[in-house]
């Protein structure tokens, strides 16, 4: 998230990144672009950053003499209890950030603490990839072993590549896991019908794409800008007896979007309850 000109910041601190695929990556890109100090990037399916990052493909080629601030844990969740026992050397002296879904802040230290890191901090975060652009929106959740300065280096963190939220009840995280964190995936999801059905209805693909696209985007900046409700953005579309008005008869119907978006909501959340264990 851009601070202005003339204002520099210090540079994000030093990071150990484990696990660079979509989430990794776009927070990555994030930090790269606000300046970031000189990090270490685990994962064998990345091959460079630039300078003077350094990314490394096995865990056995973490260099000896590196001191990360904060090691982000960004693989897959199934994959979790495999790369834990690498970084407990690492965890012993900085925080852990996880943005796994549905992995408990309590299940990853015991995890750390079988490896060897027995007071290992886990913070955990649900960012979303619209952080490779500083538009990302994370919500964390801090245990009570957690500091106020390993929390306030969270969010210096986070708060690089967009919004932060913070929540006192770590069950929250699966709800957030739903909306925001897979939310961006619904949205694309709309530009991709929005886009099909204007090509049904006749219109040119390009045109359909790209028209689409725009609108998501455009309403997505719009709502950036101001506090007037989504639903009174709705409104302002809807002319009576009109197009809109048509389009929401059909959309708004009680067993159409209303229910069909509770129900994937809640099946997000499910898993992420399941991927826990
Ligand atoms: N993709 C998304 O939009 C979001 C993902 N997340 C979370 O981020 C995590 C990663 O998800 P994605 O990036 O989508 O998956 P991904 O499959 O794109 O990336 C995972 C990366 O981990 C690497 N990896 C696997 N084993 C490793 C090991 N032992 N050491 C180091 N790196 C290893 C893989 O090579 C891969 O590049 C998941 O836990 C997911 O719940 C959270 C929020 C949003
Ligand atoms: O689909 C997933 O499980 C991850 C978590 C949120 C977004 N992607």
């Amino acid at each position: 998230m851009s601070h202005g000109a003339g204002t520099p910041r210090d540079p994000i601190p030093p990071l150990l990144l484990v696990g660079c695929g979509q989430m990794g990556g776009a927070m990555l890109a994030g930090w790269l672009a606000e300046g970031l100090a000189p990090s270490v990037i685990l994962d064998r399916h990345r091959d460079t950053v630039p300078a003077p990052h350094r990314v490394v493909p096995l865990a056995a080629d973490l260099p000896a003499d590196f001191v990360p601030s904060l090691i982000v844990l960004a693989t897959k969740p199934q994959k979790a209890a495999a790369v834990i026992p690498d970084l407990a050397r690492f965890a012993r002296h900085a925080p852990v950030l996880s943005v796994m879904a549905g992995k408990t802040v309590g299940g990853l230290a015991d995890a750390f603490a079988a490896a060897g890191a027995p007071g290992a901090v886990v913070i955990r975060a649900m960012p979303n990839t619209p952080s490779a652009i500083g538009q990302g929106m994370t919500v964390c959740y801090a245990p009570p072993p957690a500091t106020p300065a390993q929390r306030a280096l969270c969010e210096r963190v986070l708060s690089a590549i967009g919004d932060t939220a913070w929540v006192e009840a770590e069950d929250q995280m699966d709800a957030v896991t739903a909306v925001s964190g897979s939310g961006p995936a619904y949205v694309f999801l709309l530009a991709e019908l929005m886009e099909r059905a204007g090509i049904a209805q006749g219109l040119p693909p390009a045109l359909a794409r790209r028209i689409a696209r725009r609108t998501v985007s455009g309403a997505g900046a719009l709502m950036e800008r101001t506090d007037v409700d989504a639903a009174e953005l709705r409104r302002r579309v809807t002319s009576p007896g009109g197009t809109t008005q048509q389009a929401l008869s059909v959309l708004m119907a009680a067993d159409a979007w209303p229910a069909t978006l509770d129900a994937a909501i809640h099946a997000a959340a499910l898993r992420a309850r399941e991927l826990a264990s």
